[in-house]
């Protein structure tokens, strides 16, 4: 019997954009769009030397939904070490991302709530990630 360990749970990351650098296989991001809305993860082919770079919640919010943070995963290997370098970046700790008003009008009304990343901090002491909680998800305003 073969068990494949879990490197990271679905998640999407808590920034504007994150830069990845990696050794080894293993990062699979969730096709929203796959089979009809119900998606499908989707492996990330290793090319050596490549930066690869996904949009976290930060430009969801900063877009009013327009684009949304990637979900990804991470799976070990079993045979290699995989390093990864993980280079987050967004606002100051208390700084908070909201929706710009420019993207705001009677068709498109704020669709997320303002946070900080200290707000973030907070969801993560709170919540589980591992249970699939996502922050995004209580920034949301439902109409
Ligand atoms: O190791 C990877 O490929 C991804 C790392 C990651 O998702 C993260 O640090 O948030
Ligand atoms: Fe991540």
């Amino acid at each position: 019997m073969r068990f494949t360990a879990l490197g990271l749970p679905p998640h999407s990351d808590y920034s504007c954009i994150t830069i990845l650098l990696q050794n080894l296989t293993g990062l699979e991001i969730f096709d929203l769009t796959a089979h009809g809305g119900s998606g499908r993860w989707v492996h990330v082919p290793e090319v050596k030397g490549v930066l690869k770079v996904h949009i976290g919640d930060h430009v969801e919010v900063l877009s009013n939904g327009l684009y949304k943070s990637v979900i990804h995963k991470v799976t070990l290997n079993e045979e290699k070490t995989r390093i990864s370098l993980a280079s987050l970046h967004s606002l100051g700790m208390d700084d908070k991302m909201s929706v710009p008003c420019q993207l705001v009008n009677d068709e498109n009304p704020v669709r997320y709530r303002e946070s900080s990343f200290n707000d973030f901090l907070g969801f993560l002491v709170k919540n589980d990630i591992s249970q699939g909680d996502r922050f995004i998800d209580t920034l949301r305003i439902k109409y």
